[in-house]
């Protein structure tokens, strides 16, 4: 039996025992028998179910993905059409949603295109048929492409990948070809080192912050995070030889690079680093341990922060230490989230680095890593904002279909009142995240760091405690759900975990804060504020 064989509902009701046991959900028969004994609900719910139409019980219980991955394996067929009177009797929950729904077409609400499946909030609102001076149709063609990727290459996958705690590397490779990895990294950088096309084609010369935004914001709708911060300093920074060595393969998806800067005795005080590199004349021998080094594990280049001068800040230089390097090693850490990411704690023990290996001048690397900071934080912002909408969302939805004393969550106002502070949070820091990708378009390239370094940096705490609070909120509202992996709650379990990920790297919400202010506060002044 083929997934086309068409049966009527009688001829799914005969079977019905432990031993011969059909369903139908939403429209598709399955064959779960040999599943009885392996349904993580029991077989005693299925049997209940046997030879009905299950899609409302279904849906109270499940994730829609379970549908694509693990039901596909039982499905032999799909329900068909009968007489008018059996067509009524089959009807599934979604057909007559849709029939209890106004269309989309002449719909006196809707004045453009609806991107998504509509869920107030749960996209950013000019999906939602609002107005935007920001975006265009270049825009709206990178918005489909990335999130078609996301739903067929990523989405079904990202549980099992947590759980392995590795993503297979065949999967950056897809990324790349696909012009992803080259749209998150390379911007700013040089088009003749982009192995593939951009997203949706967009030309290099047409792409702008914008374009970026939209596929880092696409690619966390997943709930899940991960980063390419290593690659921005050699590429802007970088002399020919290192850019040939190292930018195409990783753009190209074949090989990795991780950025190394923290070490076990501070985070966020770079400049009192201690990993020392020291002149040999032809070479820099290297001593030192880094810590919470994202991608370490996997990575086949580290761009490293090390000690070549004085103390303080002005003896900082960036070099690239490859891991076939006697005397690097690296160990995976156990983390309490974003597993997949490789997460490392590196030595160096007398690594021997050519010179040819420095990332631009000796002794300047504190100004990179400033400069790599403030995209960096830009990223994450970007993530942690879409990942508190994924919040909104999965409870928006969650909300409408559980029920508790008598009416659906949603009906209860508490809970709405949990949403609507989760909304107005996530929805003030994208606005504020839109004006400042805007400045990042249109300001002088040598006033991007000193103009909006203090605003990132308290932009990124905003954004930080927006998704904590809204991961906390979700949690709340699944409930138990929330606090076992997998299922319904499995995001939001997922995410709650991930918080601090977001919170601490790139600078602490404690630094960022008062970073924001010092820097606003000497801009001011140099730009003749009166206080
Ligand atoms: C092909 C059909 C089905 C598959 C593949 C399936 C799969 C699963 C899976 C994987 C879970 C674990 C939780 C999750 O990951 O979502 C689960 C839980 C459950 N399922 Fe199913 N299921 C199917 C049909 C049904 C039907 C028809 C019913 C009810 C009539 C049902 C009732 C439940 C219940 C009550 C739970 C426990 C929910 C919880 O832990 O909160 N399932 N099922």
């Amino acid at each position: 039996m083929s997934g086309n064989t068409k049966f009527t509902v009688e001829e799914v009701a005969k079977h019905r025992i432990d031993t011969d046991c059909w369903i139908i959900i939403h429209g598709k028969v399955y064959d779960v028998t040999n599943f009885l004994q392996e349904h993580p609900g029991g077989k005693k719910v299925l049997l209940k179910a046997a030879g009905e139409d299950a899609s409302k019980s279904f849906d109270a219980f499940h994730n829609p993905s379970v549908l694509q991955t693990l039901a596909a394996k039982y499905e032999i067929g799909q329900i068909s059409h009968g007489t008018e009177n059996e067509q009524e009797e089959i009807t599934t929950t979604e057909e007559l949603d849709e029939q209890n729904q106004p269309s989309s077409e002449n719909n006196p609400l809707i004045m453009g295109e609806i991107f998504g499946d509509g869920c107030p909030y749960g996209d950013p609102m000019w999906y939602q048929d609002w107005h935007s001076p920001f975006y265009n149709d270049s825009h709206r063609a990178v918005r489909k492409f990335v999130r078609e990727f996301v739903e067929k290459e990523i989405m079904p996958n990202c549980y099992d990948w947590d759980e392995a705690k590795q993503i297979p590397k065949e999967m950056f490779v897809k990324a790349a070809k696909a012009g992803i990895l080259g749209a998150v990294v390379s911007f700013g950088g040089e088009g003749k080192y982009l192995p593939y096309p951009l997203p949706a084609d967009v030309p290099l010369d047409e792409w702008d912050p914008f374009h970026s935004v939209i596929v880092t914001d696409e690619l966390s709708r997943c709930g899940s995070g991960g980063a390419s911060i290593g690659l921005p300093p050699i590429l802007h920074f970088g002399s020919e030889f290192l850019k040939d060595k190292v930018v195409s393969d990783c753009l190209a998806g074949t090989k990795t690079i991780c950025l190394a800067i923290t070490e076990p005795s501070g985070g966020s005080d770079v400049a009192g680093l201690q990993t020392e590199a020291k002149d040999m004349g032809d070479h820099y021998l290297l001593n030192g341990e880094k810590k919470w080094i994202t991608n370490g594990v996997y990575a086949d280049y580290f761009c490293v922060a090390v000690r070549t001068g004085k103390p303080g800040f002005g003896g900082i230089s960036l070099l690239l230490v490859e891991r076939e390097m006697p005397g690097v090693s690296t160990r995976q850490m156990k983390c309490s989230g974003v597993w997949p990411s490789g997460t490392a704690y590196v030595t160096f023990e007398d690594v021997k680095v050519p010179k040819e290996n420095l990332i631009g001048k000796e002794n300047k690397g504190f100004k990179y890593i400033m400069w790599n900071f403030s995209s960096e934080r830009m990223g994450i912002v970007i993530q942690a904002n879409r990942f508190a909408r994924v919040c909104i969302e999965e409870s928006i939805k969650y909300a409408n279909k559980r029920v508790t004393f008598g009416k659906k969550l949603i009906d209860h106002p508490v809970i709405r009142n949990k949403i609507a502070h989760m909304i107005r949070q996530v929805e003030a820091t994208h606005a504020w995240m839109e004006i400042l990708t805007y400045q990042a378009n249109k300001l002088p390239p040598q006033l991007l760091p000193i103009r909006l370094g203090g605003p990132i940096a308290l932009c990124k705490a905003q954004s930080t405690q927006t998704f904590e609070y809204c991961a906390r909120e979700a949690a709340q509202i699944f409930g138990g759900l929330s606090y076992t992996r997998g299922g319904q709650g499995e995001k939001i379990e997922r995410l709650y975990r991930e918080v601090r990920a977001y919170a601490i790297p790139g600078g602490s919400e404690e630094i960022m804060l008062d970073l924001g202010v010092r820097q606003s506060l000497k801009v001011g002044a140099y730009m003749g504020a009166k206080m």
